[in-house]
């Protein structure tokens, strides 16, 4: 029996092992897809205490302490940092089976060297150590990337930020890890919703044009966009949380900007329409780029009203949607493709049902003499698992190239979160080394290793033309 999290966990046969110690282990990380603050690494953060690097902002570890039945005081209410740490510690024990017990304790002994398992009775040691290792040198936001052999970090942006702290980190010599946004105009699409209409006021300040027709709309996104181009962007993204398609013209689209512009509700047909041609307008820009676009599908989000209202989005209060998405989708993509809108696209669904239809129809669409063109995404959020990177992977395998995947993101708040890299990796190395074992695949070091290093690390680097710094 192997001990916990020993140094060949998750590698189950020889040829796993020596995939992961030769091939995947040591190679650097390239985070295409995160929600970390661009501000906080430019000011290179430190962290008062263990809660706020490890808890602050991880509604991963907020869902299942409120399943664990631990108060919302004690998660994002008032309650002190050291007592929302000791609700933690009460519930690792309990998450055995969810991937966050083995991230939690991978965290804890590769930033911190602590190999306890963690519970409520040694919480206030390691409380104790991991402070005083946070007040120490080595341990602000720019530490945690670098130790963790980062090479880019990709944020999620809205079109109107500034991408201040970018550009100053763009602009200093110091710091070798890439910090580039991605554009996320979501806000500019949700056409219903009430963050729409404030949006478009705002989008029109920071164009310097007050927005009073599509065609201004339009034009702000496309200034925006080179605007994020300029400043080392090369990677949009779109929750897609129904994959809205419609035939329509721009006259059409024209009229239902203008009618939502009023504040007043639009029908879902004339959402979809609206939808439909603003996505294929940025499509172009996207391809005339040459950006990679990620089209994150079927999340049912802010479930819960009463926390929305007290806690805002993101905040553990998703799920998985489960709206029928090949038709549409289909649709949508053949509609880019036919107005050479349809350039690097990576298509995550937040519903495991979905994964074959994504791998197939992608496969409709790779061309260009692009390797990857179209990627099945990475398992997203309740999919981060083992079961579901491998049901991703195996699935991409069965009816596409396994070996042209772009690989693990962490999509996380957190700066403690690379160690999921080095879990996904120990997936692949097993899961391939199996196939060798099986005598499914050749025993061929040298291609396997190639193919390993590229889902770890290659692929990224040649797909998403990311500037990286060293
Ligand atoms: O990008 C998204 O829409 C999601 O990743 C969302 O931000 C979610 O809160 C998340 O971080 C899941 O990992």
């Amino acid at each position: 029996m192997k001990t916990f999290l020993d140094e060949n966990f998750l590698l189950n046969n020889e040829t796993a092992v020596h995939l992961y110690n030769h091939y995947a282990k040591e190679m650097p990380i390239i985070d295409y897809h995160c929600h970390l603050s661009p501000q906080e690494i430019y000011e290179n953060k430190t962290f008062k205490n263990i809660t706020e690097v490890w808890l602050n902002g991880d509604h991963y570890k907020w869902r299942v302490m409120r399943a664990n039945g631990i108060e919302e005081k004690y998660i994002t209410g008032d309650a002190s940092d050291y007592d929302k740490f000791l609700a933690w510690a009460k519930t690792v024990p309990m998450t055995i089976g969810n991937p966050l017990f083995q991230w939690s304790h991978l965290e804890l002994r590769r930033f911190f060297g602590i190999h306890d398992l963690i519970n409520e009775k040694n919480a206030p040691l390691i409380w104790e150590k991991v402070n005083a290792l946070l007040q120490g040198e080595g341990f602000g936001a720019r530490d945690l990337i670098t130790k963790s052999n980062v090479k880019v970090v990709c944020t999620t942006d809205d079109p109107t930020d500034s991408l201040e702290y970018h550009i100053k980190l763009k602009e200093e010599n110091d710091f070798d890890v890439a910090v580039l946004p991605a554009f996320r105009p979501d806000k500019g699409l949700e056409i219903n919703r009430a963050t729409f209409v404030p949006w478009i006021e705002k989008l029109g300040q920071v164009t310097g044009q007050p927005i009073s027709s599509y065609d201004q709309f339009l034009a702000a996104l496309d200034a925006r966009a080179r605007f994020f181009h300029s400043v080392g962007c090369t990677v949009s993204d779109h929750a897609l949380d129904y994959v809205a398609y419609a035939e329509t013209t721009k006259e059409e689209a024209a009229e239902i900007f203008a009618y939502a512009l009023q504040g007043r509700a639009v029908s879902l047909e004339e959402e979809k329409k609206f939808k439909t041609y603003t996505l294929i307008f940025l499509g172009k820009i996207y391809a005339e780029l040459g950006w990679a676009t990620q089209f994150h599908i079927n999340a049912s989000r802010n479930n819960n009203s009463r926390m929305f209202e007290k806690l805002g989005p993101d905040t553990g209060f998703d799920s998985i949607n489960d709206s029928a998405l090949a038709y549409p989708l289909g649709k949508l993509l053949d509609a880019l493709d036919k107005e050479n809108a349809l350039h690097k696209t990576i298509l995550y669904s937040l519903n495991p049902k979905d994964n074959y239809v994504l791998a197939t129809v992608m496969g409709a669409f790779q061309n260009g003499g692009i390797p990857g063109k179209m990627q099945l995404g990475s398992a997203w959020w309740f999919n981060d698992t083992k079961d579901g990177m491998l049901e991703q992977m195996k699935t991409l395998a069965n009816v596409g190239l396994l070996s042209r995947f772009v690989g693990m993101l962490t999509d996380s708040r957190s700066f403690l979160s690379y160690t999921r890299h080095e879990y996904f990796r120990r997936l692949v190395c097993n899961l391939i080394g199996e196939w060798v074992e099986n005598g499914e695949v050749p025993n061929d070091m040298e291609l396997l290793g190639s193919i390993v290093q590229g889902i770890s690390y290659n692929n990224a680097k040649d797909y998403f033309n990311f500037k990286i710094k060293a």
